[in-house]
Order: structure tokens, then sequence, then C-alpha cells
């Protein structure tokens, strides 16, 4: 059978664009019922050291161009955001637990518990080991999963997951975050994208509805 279109999203919750990729995403996903959307999670410093490249918050013009643009799609968006006081937050205990989940849990809900309602909403370090487990509690329905998931954090198959995706993501050249691989219907040729703000080309080659940047109802700047 030929291949059905997909996007894999390669994601790290450090990264704000990150955030707002997997929210969109997620609000797509409804309009995109024929493209198989999986959201793999990385470790963006591994990221950008394999691509010999540099975080971009420490390039003095590029930090307050950053605060601006965030706090801009945010607005535009209608997608709730805080810049963190705890950045760049050590995201491997976060991440290695997000891929503990994912091996067991079908949906994704639980990426937005913690990339949102804790870290690019709520402000809380999402390095601790207690703010995690409260944060997907409510979407896995029992503190005692969620601690069962966090003890998952330890496993060599997961920690190796992590590193697996990671490299996965360099090797098809992601050199940031978010990295989006994009197949089409029928088709093994892997297309690149970079960043949250290339859904609009992604639905193109897709031949996908492109729903925009703003939900109904967003408020403007
Ligand atoms: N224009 C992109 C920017 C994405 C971005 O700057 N991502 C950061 C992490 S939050 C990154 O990995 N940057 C690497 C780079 O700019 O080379 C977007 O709107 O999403």
């Amino acid at each position: 059978m030929a291949p059905q279109a997909s996007i894999i999203c390669y994601y790290d919750v450090v990264s704000p664009y990150s955030y707002f990729a997997v929210t969109l995403l997620n609000r797509y996903r409804s309009q995109w019922k024929t493209v198989d959307i999986v959201l793999r999670p990385v470790f963006l410093p591994g990221i950008l050291s394999g691509a010999k490249n540099q975080p971009p918050a420490t390039v003095a013009a590029k930090l307050p161009y950053m605060v601006a643009d965030l706090q801009r799609i945010s607005t535009c968006a209608g997608i709730p955001y805080t810049f963190p006081s705890v950045f760049p937050v050590m995201s491997i205990p976060a991440m290695r637990l997000l891929v503990a989940i994912q091996k067991h849990e079908s949906e994704d809900r639980y990426v937005q518990c913690v990339a949102k309602e804790a870290y690019w909403f709520n402000n809380q370090n999402i390095s601790q080991k207690e703010v995690l487990i409260a944060a997907v509690t409510p979407v896995l329905g029992s503190e005692a999963k969620a601690e069962q998931y966090y003890e998952m954090t330890s496993d060599k198959d997961v920690k190796q997951e992590l590193i697996d995706n990671t490299n996965q993501a360099i090797e098809a050249g992601a050199f940031g975050a978010p990295t989006f691989i994009v197949t089409t219907a029928g088709s093994d040729e892997p297309h690149m994208f970079f960043g949250s703000d290339r859904f609009e080309t992604m639905a193109s080659i897709l031949n996908v509805p492109y729903p925009g940047l703003a939900p109904k109802n967003a408020s403007k700047l």
C-alpha cells in the first residue's frame, strides 16, 4: 500500500516555537485527517550542537526580536503564553517523561500539560519531579500513573530513545526546533521544515487546507 501523508514534528518543550507548533498542529489535526501526525520528543541542545548551531537567545540581536515575535504570535494565534522565569530550563527530565508516556498512551494531550500548563503558561520549573508529576496527572487520571511514568525516565531504553530521536532529527538535517519531516501520500521523499511559521507551505505540499494562525475570536494586536 502507498504510504500515507505524514508529518513528524521534532520538538523540545524548552523551545517556545515548539510550544506554538505543537499547539497549532493539534488545532489542525481535525482538518488534516489524511495526514498521519506524530510528535517526537528531542533534546534541543543536542540538535544545536550536532548541527554546530548556537542557541538563538545567545545572539544579542535575536533575543529582543524573539521576545517581541513570541508575544505577537501568542496574541495573533490566541495561544496563552508567558515568558518563564527559568529560561532555558533543563528539559531532559521533561523530554524523557514525554518519551516514557508516549510509549504507552495513544493521545498526545500530555505534551500540552508540560509545554503549556506547566512551562509556557504557568511559569513552573519543569526540571523538577513534583512539577512534572503534577502537570501530567490530570490527563493521565492518576498521580500513581504519573509517578510510574516518571520512574521510567531512569530506564535505559527511555534515555536511549530521546538520544535516537535527537540523532534522527540531526540526520534529517535539523538545526533547531521545531523541525518537521513531511512526506506526501504515495511518496517516500522527505521534506524538512524548520519553524512554527512553515505550516502554510506544509499544507500546500500536502494538499490540505491551511487553517491560518488565528482561531475564531482570537484577539488582534
Ligand atoms: N521562525 C521560527 C523560529 C524558530 C526558532 O527560532 N527556534 C529556536 C528554538 S526556540 C531554534 O532552534 N533556533 C535555531 C536557529 O534559529 O538556527 C518559528 O517561527 O518557529
